[in-house]
């Protein structure tokens, strides 16, 4: 499903009037009644009627006025709390506030002191609160008053419907400047917003449903709309498929290089996430002195004891090995625990730039990188990589904080910059393609931040590509088994999982999605 930004929905609700003739009034009607629906779902488990209704003064504000008579109509008993002057309020908003005071209402314009005493009345005898204070029009930090009804409605208890995006969560990015309405659920409209499945916007959001509010299908389905979010649906459509006639060689041949001394659990991962994603033969490239450590450690995956330098690390020598595997493999995945030792670097250097078949570079091999990220631009290889934050700082330049402030945009950018597929890690995984086209993972869970299980991950794309998928397709659907592998884990415990557990899960992740229903 496509995912729209601000903007993006700001054309489309245009275009909806200008080219299609819809009124405003309509959708925001629309809105409104999904919205309510919601609510009624919600409050038909308790058997509450008592709802507030926070609106502000723009377009979601009006949402909140139609979800208001709606549940009136419906025989609820509700009290609307408006942040804003009646004055302010303008075009169908102030339309469908009008309604609401011919209707009579308990509207309560808060102002002063005594009237948020009120609103904490009200709030206190409320079953349900709907927040529809700020939505996409949301700019900055949000004002005192918006803050003063936010930090009433968490504090409150009380469950909260949020009104397209939880108030206070940045539409586009998911940033959270100040506060934000940490809702039960939100009922988000025509098309999710990427706020809501990045973090730390989406811890914020609850379920999170997208209804019809009447946006012709041509308009949500827009190829100028480039973010794009993963179903269940989608990934099972992508994955490999296994023949009845299926042989090892016929399952896809992954090359593995990695490991170090002190770091053979990440070679050991790498290779274990490729395996049991269905890769027919995994063959891991070592140093020779670390190889019978391997051996023992693993016993499905083929291991190439190679030469290695004094300190018993790869080199210079091992070049053309790593090159020979590549040859033999249809996909090479390289840089799991290598270490950063300068000659180890300098090999990496070597064999991407010289790589003619698939990559998929993670880890040390990303340190390699950011001393001369030109070298994508040099290989005939298309490369997937898989920085985690702190890479993607050494890489762009950029600090932590400023990638985690726009994860969506730093990997677009960077997709398209390095002509690479950029897996850009963390909670709310981004994939970005060199076209602009970019992809935003809900699976996973915060069990999975725990060391390895990114060697994992880089295992399991390797594996798709080996097994047939474009890289494209790899990284999409690579990112959402991994992340549904670390939530089958996590149901057995998530404190104290580990990236074993993780690559354990797997083929149950891959199973659930491609067991006939
Ligand atoms: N297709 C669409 O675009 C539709 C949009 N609808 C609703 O319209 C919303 C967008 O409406 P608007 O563009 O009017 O914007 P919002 O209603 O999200 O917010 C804008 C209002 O909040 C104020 N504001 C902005 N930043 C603030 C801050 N930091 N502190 C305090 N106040 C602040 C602005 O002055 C403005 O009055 C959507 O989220 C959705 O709920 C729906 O009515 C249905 C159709
Ligand atoms: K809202």
């Amino acid at each position: 499903m496509k995912v729209a930004t601000s903007v993006e929905m700001r054309q489309i609700d245009a275009l909806v009037m200008e080219d299609y003739g819809i009124p405003g009034a309509v959708l925001m009607e629309s809105a409104g009644i999904e919205a309510a629906s919601a609510v009624e779902t919600l409050l038909a488990r308790s058997g509450g009627k008592r709802v507030c209704v926070f609106s502000g003064k723009g377009n979601n504000g009006g949402d909140g006025f139609v979800v208001a008579r709606r549940l009136a109509n419906h025989g609820y008993k509700v009290q609307v709390c408006l942040t804003a002057d009646i004055s302010s309020l303008s075009g169908e908003a102030l339309i469908y506030f009008t309604v609401l005071q011919k209707m009579g209402l308990d509207i309560l314009e808060i102002a002063g002191e005594r009237d948020w005493d009120k609103a904490g009345v009200a709030v206190s005898f409320a079953d349900c609160l709907v927040d529809a204070l700020l939505g996409t029009g949301l700019h900055g930090i949000p004002s005192e008053r918006m803050v003063a009804a936010i930090d009433l409605m968490n504090s409150s208890g009380k469950p909260i419907i949020a009104v397209d995006i939880p108030s206070g969560v940045e539409a586009d990015t998911g940033c959270v400047t100040r506060t934000a309405v940490k809702a039960a659920k939100t009922v988000t409209f025509g098309l999710p917003k990427p706020g809501l499945y990045l973090h730390p916007g989406a811890a914020y959001a609850g379920e999170v449903t997208v209804v019809d509010i009447g946006i012709p299908a041509d308009l949500l389905q827009s190829r100028a709309i480039k973010q794009n979010t993963v179903t269940a649906e989608d990934v099972r459509s992508l994955l490999p498929l296994r023949a009845p006639d299926a042989h090892k060689g016929s399952c896809g041949r992954v090359g593995v290089i990695a490991g170090s001394q002190g770091m053979t659990g990440a070679a050991v991962l790498a290779s274990t996430g490729a395996l049991r994603s269905g890769a027919g033969l995994v063959t891991l490239g070592i140093a020779a002195s670390l190889n019978p450590v391997l051996e023992v450690k693993l016993t499905e995956v083929m291991t190439c004891p190679w030469p290695e330098n004094a300190d018993g690390a790869l080199g210079a020598k091992s070049v053309p090995y790593m090159d020979e595997l590549a040859m033999q493999s249809d996909v090479t995945l390289i840089g799991p625990g290598l270490g950063r030792r300068e000659e180890t670097q300098t090999a990496i250097r070597q064999f991407i730039k010289e790589a003619r078949r698939p990559l998929v570079i993670d880890a040390d091999a990303l340190t390699a990188l950011s001393v001369d990220i030109n070298i994508l631009q040099q290989t005939e290889a298309l490369a997937v990589l898989t920085p985690h934050p702190g890479e993607m700082a050494m890489l762009t330049g950029l600090t932590v904080e400023e990638i985690s402030q726009d994860r969506l945009y730093v990997a677009r950018q960077a997709a398209i910059d390095w002509a690479s597929i950029v897996v850009l890690k963390g909670a709310g995984t981004v994939v970005a393609f060199p076209d602009g086209e970019v992809y935003l993972n809900s699976t996973g869970n915060p069990g999975m931040a725990t060391g390895g299980t990114g060697d994992v991950l880089a295992g399991i794309i390797a594996s798709f590509i080996a097994q047939g998928l474009s890289s494209h397709d790899a990284a999409v659907a690579g990112v959402y088994v991994h992340g549904l592998a670390g939530d089958i884990a996590a149901d057995r415990g998530m404190i104290g999982m580990t990236a074993g557990d993780l690559a354990e899960a797997i083929p149950a992740a891959i199973h659930s999605l491609t067991k006939k229903a």
